[in-house]
């Protein structure tokens, strides 16, 4: 009775909105718990077809709306007031803290001003070295597997590259997570990621101290490795901290256009760690713990996505020898074939095809799946069908990333790999959301576009794709899945 009465209002504001049948009390309780990793994104896209792109599912008091629908994810996602993220995001906090992914209102605001900057074209253009170092050590690392017979997991591989990469771009650090350098962080942050995910998928979990009951032995291994991944990111803070100090105290003596050259030069390589130590300094102070949770958030949210989105791409590369032969002709045509010329946002900007590659593979595989905001207050919306109408305060939103871009009615033959469609801009640009979109999407879209182009330049130069293996098969986590891996085959080239 209590809980009829209490969710009265919810219930009279989303009376226009399908959802399956609910039971006294409990609601659609059952619908719910028939979900689990490996059958919610097939269920998703069943439920699509049965509701339709907006439906909402009571379970007990709570109301969770399930939106794939691109005209009401534009009026969610372009508002600066719905930006709660999702109670779900909770199994990130004990690595992540409440930096710029899960954080919201003011320190959200005042943070995403500071961070921008670190992504100023300038500073990714510094970062292009680093990118070819790294994928040119994958190369390496990936030539063993090149005899054209064996079949292997490629992510692995790209995953440790992406973590080189961020960690050196994020922290001015070298980690050598692909040659085995400082094994205690990297296998740390390895296997929080790894938790992490496991976590997320069990609902009963997320309390940290039912996780602590149920799980004492995984809950004393996170402790471990957050003790070491804190502890190493405190040392570069701190030594960074100490460098910058002494390089601004000689700054402050030159002259104003050397003070430019300093503003960019010195961020060179370690641009997010230099940005927020000196807002430390000129402005307001940051502390090495609110430091860290933005570099640990940048150590996350910069490494399994990316590196998602390449093995993905590489695996169905593997699978469309048309396309990597179209691919190659482009890279040769850009960087020509005998001693290829150094890497520029200018010419990379140039790989119009490999664009539509990654956009398309990106459109299959979205390595964020879904995103989720808690409404905390009413949300007024206008949609073409439902008409004028509130979600109301207290809601849980879910946006189906994954759903979209898998929609019959939006992508003919959503389930072919065509990267043609992108040739041309797509008629609605919400119903493609990869980045997401509105003022949280991803800060580091440029970055990943960029550091994916040089990594499949560099492998596609180099080796052959085979289909070798079994095909992926996607399945939910914090970043997207795949039970059977990303297999695939390798020749070299003949040059
Ligand atoms: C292919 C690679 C990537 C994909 C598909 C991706 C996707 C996304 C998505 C969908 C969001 C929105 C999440 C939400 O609303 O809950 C997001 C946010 C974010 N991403 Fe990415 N991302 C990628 C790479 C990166 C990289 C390389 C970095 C850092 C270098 C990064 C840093 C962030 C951060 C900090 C946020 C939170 C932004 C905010 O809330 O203001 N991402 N990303």
């Amino acid at each position: 009775f209590l809980s009829h009465v209490t969710t009265k209002r919810k219930r009279k504001a989303v009376k226009n909105i399908v959802g399956p049948h609910n039971l006294p009390i409990v609601g659609a309780v059952h619908f719910a718990y028939q979900l689990n990793p490996e059958n919610f994104l097939q269920r998703a896209r069943e439920n699509s077809l049965k509701y339709g792109p907006i439906h909402k599912v009571w379970a007990f008091n709570r109301l969770i709306i399930a939106s794939a629908d691109a005209e009401l994810n534009e009026q969610i996602l372009t508002s600066t007031t719905h930006i709660t993220k999702h109670r779900l995001y909770g199994v990130l906090y004990d690595w992540l803290g409440n930096g710029l992914l899960t954080s919201d209102g003011r320190k959200w605001h005042s943070r995403r001003r500071i961070i921008t900057p670190a992504f100023h074209f300038k500073i990714l253009e510094e970062f292009l070295e680093v990118f070819d170092q790294q994928s040119k050590v994958l190369v390496n690392c990936l030539s063993p597997m090149a005899d054209g017979r064996t079949t292997f997991d490629v992510y692995p591989f790209v995953c440790a590259e992406t973590l080189d990469i961020i960690a050196e771009t994020a922290m001015g650090t070298k980690v050598m997570a692909q040659t085995g350098g400082t094994k205690e962080y990297t296998k740390a942050v390895e296997e929080m990621t790894r938790m992490m995910a496991w976590r997320f998928l069990r609902l009963h979990i997320h309390s940290d101290f039912i996780f602590s009951i149920l799980h004492p032995f995984k809950k004393m291994q996170m402790m471990r490795n957050l003790r070491i991944m804190h502890e190493f990111t405190d040392k570069v803070i701190n030594e960074r901290r100490s460098t910058l100090k002494a390089s601004l105290a000689k700054a402050s003596q030159e002259t104003a256009d050397d003070q430019e050259h300093f503003d960019v030069g010195q961020k060179k390589r370690m641009a997010l760690l230099d940005v927020l130590l000196q807002s430390t300094i000129e402005g307001e102070p940051l502390s090495n713990e609110d430091i860290r949770e933005e570099v640990d958030t940048f150590m996350f949210e910069g490494h399994d996505t990316t590196a998602t989105a390449l093995s993905f791409t590489l695996h169905i590369l593997a699978r469309h020898p048309e396309v990597q032969e179209k691919l190659l002709a482009e890279i040769h045509n850009v960087y020509g074939k005998e001693d290829p010329k150094p890497f520029s946002l200018m010419n990379l900007n140039e790989l119009k095809y490999m664009e539509c590659v990654i956009k398309e593979a990106l459109r299959m595989f979205p390595p964020v799946p879904i995103i989720g905001r808690e409404i905390k207050e009413d949300l007024k919306y206008k949609h073409s069908q439902l008409g004028e109408g509130i979600i109301p305060a207290g809601s849980e939103l879910i946006i189906g990333i994954y759903k979209m871009s898998h929609d019959l009615f939006t992508f003919e033959d959503p389930s072919e790999f065509i990267p043609e469609r992108h040739e041309k801009p797509l008629s609605k640009s919400f119903e493609y959301l990869p980045f997401s979109a509105g003022p949280r999407n991803c800060i580091g879209q440029k970055f990943a576009m960029y550091e994916m182009k040089v990594t499949l330049t560099n492998v596609i130069r180099e080796y052959e794709l085979l289909p070798l293996g079994e095909d992926t098969k996607a399945i939910l986590g914090i970043v997207l899945r795949s039970k059977t891996g990303m297999q695939l085959g390798l020749r070299k080239r003949v040059k």
